[in-house]
């Protein structure tokens, strides 16, 4: 008898299941099923492809049965799936393997229901029968195998797993409910259940129960066991999209996704012709969890002819559209579709190429139809769609519909195409500033001219906006246009005063020659109306955002970047500074402009301890 223990993350979940879902308890037969369906799939495909699969008499259905006799009250779900091996059993039924446990563990606030949101995202998966039982056994036996398992734990920190007896593969859960469960040993609710989640599983449910027997007097006389199929059992997403409920829609989605909440949107399609594929894909009202991470998992399943072949496939859509859930089934792929062919399959590309173009245009219409929705679209994925600014260039012109962004003139977002509707009728291009933090650029001096001359300017916080909005290069044959580079500053040059900037030019190159190769040019500026100083970079050079986040990935052997210091001719400081004749006290002015620009625009001074220095010089003096 070998006894284990659960990992950590595995008895943190339990608690939070067990505290926070128990008023959707029933939830944990949907999970039993799902799991069930899923090693019907995973045999299947093998029946199918595996030759040492092939003579291996296959019958696929779910069976429930439960006893409602006694005290002892049970409920068992029963699959003739792929089962498992004694390492089977530890792996999944001890551990979570899946990617983003641990953020997601982390981002618990031990607050019930804020936690039992987050866990909706989540999927409980197996341990939620722990809300339902006392104890629960696992008896199963991997297909080709010949041994078969028991695995037996009160969800109480650790299980068992001994040796079983089972005559064919497959596995079956058996339950003995507890007080909080024992409602569930009943036909009524166990058909009403299924119905509600788990209707549209592709394989056959059935329930035993004892059926009444009658005497020819009408009088019960005793039963007989009897099954009844509960389910439809054919692939949702293959029926026709009118015979489909929209809870029936709802209820798939949180089978594949594990998801407690209703989609935002959900797109069924299907294509005839030369090539025959259906697909359903829904976009989760939140962000997926590891959306974030590398390691993602994606979302989106691959059928073949109605038989499952992956769920680990993340080129089946593109990388900036993870957060899509679903299913795409294929008539013309060979269900032996490696990894290797999948990738540069044509059947594959093609379907695909469509998919991403039908997956906008319907986002793209509900931008355009219902702004509400849209804007809650937007919260969570408008950073996930700038991606694909950068990397799906055929659909480009969509997805530049599709962004939206902050900006000076409005509040919430605000689209290209709003913009542009608010262009000045001179204006020469659309202004954006980048930089780490919305309220900082809000607060930026390089936009003041802009302010002062009613020009809208986009703010860009975001860290992908650095590369991405560079590459969008135009909208609609007008160009955008960066305010933290020098270049946006000649479309303002209308303003500026040849003999202002005239009498300034002894200044500037003092200044030059003072802060040396701290900077590549000290120029007036025409940007600014309160502050004395700011920073542009050259229209060829990273701006500094950008040569931060060269430098974080590790671009150590990087030029460093110059800024281009500008200077207000109109503030008092550079007045005074026009007539200061004292050597050290220019310098301290001259790099105390420098170093205040680098820090509103939220960038590192160079030499903190000589900035503080020449500050408390420059305040000795002023105070004095
Ligand atoms: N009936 C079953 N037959 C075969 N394997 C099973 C069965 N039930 C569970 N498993 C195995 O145990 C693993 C863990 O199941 P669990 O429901 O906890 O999570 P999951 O299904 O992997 O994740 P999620 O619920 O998020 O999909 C499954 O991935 C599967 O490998």
């Amino acid at each position: 008898m070998a006894k284990h223990q659960f990992q950590t993350e595995v008895n943190q979940l339990l608690h939070l299941i067990i505290h926070s879902l128990y008023s959707h308890k029933e939830i944990f037969l949907r999970e039993l099923i799902s799991n069930s369906s899923d090693a019907l799939d995973k045999l299947k495909y093998l029946t199918l492809t595996d030759d040492s699969f092939k003579n291996l008499s296959f019958d696929p259905r779910i069976d429930i049965t439960f006893s409602e006799e006694g005290d002892e009250k049970t409920l068992s779900v029963s699959d003739t799936g792929i089962g498992m091996n004694q390492e089977d059993l530890v792996e999944n039924l001890g551990t979570i393997a899946r990617s983003g446990t641990r953020t997601f563990l982390g981002n618990l606030t031990g607050d019930s229901k804020k936690d039992s949101n987050l866990i909706g995202q989540f999927g409980v998966g197996f341990y939620s029968v722990f809300m339902v039982a006392d104890r629960a056994e696992v008896v199963t036996r991997k297909a080709g195998e010949e041994t078969a398992w028991k695995w037996v734990s009160d969800g109480q920190g650790a299980f068992e797993i001994t040796p079983a007896e089972r005559e064919s593969c497959g596995t079956t859960v058996t339950l003995h409910l507890g007080e909080e469960g024992r409602e569930f040993a009943s036909r009524w609710q166990i058909e009403q259940i299924v119905k509600k989640y788990s209707n549209h599983i592709a394989f056959p449910i059935f329930l035993h129960y004892e059926k009444a027997e009658y005497d020819e007097e009408g009088k019960e006389k005793g039963s007989a066991p009897a099954e009844e199929q509960i389910n439809t059992a054919a692939a949702l997403w293959k029926r026709p999209r009118n015979e489909i409920t929209p809870e029936e829609y709802n209820e798939f989605y949180k089978t594949i996704s594990h998801d407690g909440e209703d989609p935002l949107m959900h797109l069924h399609t299907r294509a005839e012709g030369t090539m025959e594929y259906t697909t359903l894909f829904y976009v989760p009202s939140r962000a997926p969890l590891d959306m974030y991470q590398v390691d993602y998992r994606p979302g989106v399943k691959l059928y073949v002819k109605r038989v499952f072949i992956t769920d680990d496939e993340k080129n089946l859509m593109p990388t900036y559209l993870r957060f899509l859930r679903g299913v795409i089934d294929s008539e013309d792929l060979p269900l032996n579709v490696s990894r290797e062919i999948l990738q540069q399959n044509r059947v594959m590309a093609k379907i695909r190429e469509s998919s991403v173009k039908k997956v906008l245009g319907e986002f793209a219409r509900i931008a355009r139809e219902d702004s509400e929705r849209w804007l809650s679209f937007v919260e969570h994925y408008n950073r996930p769609l700038k991606e694909g600014l950068y990397s799906d260039f055929a659909n480009r012109d969509t997805l530049l519909e599709l962004v939206r962004f902050r900006s000076t003139k409005v509040e919430g977002w605000t689209s290209l195409a709003e913009y542009k509707e608010r262009m000045l009728p001179d204006q020469k291009a659309i202004y954006y500033i980048t930089g780490d933090n919305e309220q900082t650029l809000r607060n930026s001096p390089l936009l003041e001219a802009y302010r002062r001359k009613d020009l809208e300017v986009l703010i860009m916080a975001d860290d992908v906006d650095e590369l991405v909005v560079p590459m969008i290069g135009t909208y609609q044959e007008v160009e955008l246009k960066s305010v933290n580079r020098s270049d946006a500053g000649k479309d303002l040059e209308a303003e500026k005063d040849q003999e202002k900037d005239e009498a300034l030019k002894p200044l500037l190159e003092r200044m030059k020659a003072v802060l040396g190769d701290r900077v590549k040019d000290v120029v007036t500026s025409v940007r600014l109306a309160d502050s004395p100083s700011c920073i542009v970079v050259d229209e060829s050079d990273p701006t500094m955002k950008m040569a931060q986040m060269m430098k974080a990935m590790g671009q150590t052997d990087l030029p460093e970047i110059k800024p281009i210091l500008e200077v207000n001719p109109d503030s008092a400081i550079v007045l005074r500074m026009k007539e200061l004749s004292d050597e050290d006290r220019f310098a301290d002015a001259a790099f105390l402009l420098l170093d205040q620009a680098l820090l509103v625009e939220g960038s590192p001074v160079k030499d903190p301890a000589d900035f503080v220095k020449r500050l408390n010089r420059v305040m000795e003096q002023g105070l004095a």
